[in-house]
């Protein structure tokens, strides 16, 4: 496992913080560590990396015990917020952070070191500017930088912590097309994130955390039910139409040779012709096919468009489920 707690506790005198978690992260995949804002998720990794000291609980991470030496060198970590030096060019502060990993001033001059810059600044998108002043950087450059940071030394686990909070939506493409190369390396990536089209497209596992506590861990598609409906590449869809009455089913279904039901799921219709359906499709494409038979049938189509991702209905469950509040 490249993270190991039991019972592991951290409180600001007594409030906030995350308590008595006991998660387990396995070694080569992308683990999504979700929850509201709050829920304790910073802490958790501030204990991970050595930044707090835990009040009560043990934990290991790459198989050591918090804060040994040995398994800080071989994991990079991209703090929620830091703020580098305004006056260094990356180069300078890549090297500054090869020194401060543990090497040499004369490991740090090095050809191979050097080489190592410049394929680090490459692979985040910063070979462009590794000459210019940090204090001229958009945010989603300072981002793409603590990224070249948290991977300089080749580490075998990563913590991100809100790696693409500040980035655009290519830059952000960008960074999840280079999590997913280092996962087909081999590198064990933990991410704390809001961003769950991430989380959906990126991970393995997942664990959620509310106000402090693990609500639950485990493989997403079994966290979020999707038996069979995830990892099949199809697409949840929703139709809203007028116009139904109580034969439409029937002569829809004959329409298309009995596909239809196999395919979609009437939610309900009332008394007034109004009906909502769901249907699993393979893409865009068949949900337009479906659109257009529905209006050759004479329905009146209202809606059309893909359901909210699985995930975030999870999500939203699980903190009601906690607020008090109904489930849907
Ligand atoms: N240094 C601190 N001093 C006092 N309370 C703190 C401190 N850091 C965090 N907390 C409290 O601990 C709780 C968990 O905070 P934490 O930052 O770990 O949550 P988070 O899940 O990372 O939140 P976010 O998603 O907003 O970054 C919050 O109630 C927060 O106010």
């Amino acid at each position: 496992m490249m993270i190991d707690t039991s019972d592991l506790t951290k409180t600001y005198n007594g409030r906030g913080g995350c308590r008595g978690i006991t998660l387990q992260v396995p070694e080569g995949c992308i683990f999504g560590l979700l929850g509201p804002n709050g829920a304790g998720k910073s802490t958790f990794v501030k204990m991970l990396v050595g930044l707090h000291r835990p009040d009560s609980g043990r934990a290991t991470v790459l198989g050591q015990p918090l804060g040994r030496p040995e398994a800080r060198r071989k994991l990079g970590y991209l703090p929620e917020l830091f703020r580098f030096q305004d006056w260094l060019t990356p180069v300078e502060v890549l090297r500054f952070h090869g020194r401060l990993g543990g090497l040499s001033p004369k490991e740090t001059r090095s050809p191979a070191f050097r080489n190592r810059v410049r394929d680090t600044l490459e692979l985040v998108g910063l070979s462009e500017a590794a000459n210019r002043r940090v204090g001229g950087f958009s945010k989603g450059m300072q981002q793409r930088l603590g990224l070249a940071v948290a991977l300089l030394l080749d580490p075998e686990f990563v913590i991100l912590d809100e790696p693409a909070s500040a980035l655009d939506p290519i830059g952000r493409y960008e960074i999840r097309s280079l999590l997913k190369q280092l996962r087909s390396k081999g590198v064990t990536i933990f991410l704390n994130t809001h961003l769950l089209e991430d989380v959906e497209e990126l991970c393995d596992e997942a664990a959620f955390l509310y106000e402090g506590e693990l609500l639950a861990s485990g493989p997403l598609d079994k966290l979020i039910g999707g038996s069979g409906e995830s990892g099949d590449g199809g697409v949840n869809w929703r139709f809203r139409l007028g116009g139904w009455l109580p034969e439409t089913w029937e002569e829809l279904n004959d329409a298309v040779g009995d596909a239809l039901s196999a395919m979609m799921r009437l939610v309900e219709s009332d008394d007034s012709g109004n009906a909502f359906l769901t249907a699993r499709v393979t893409d865009r494409e068949q949900a337009g096919y479906l659109a257009t038979l529905f209006i050759r049938s004479g329905l009146t189509l209202y809606e059309s468009g893909p359901e909210p991702s699985n995930l975030e209905a999870w999500f939203v469950r699980m903190a009601q489920s906690r607020r008090g509040g109904v489930p849907q």
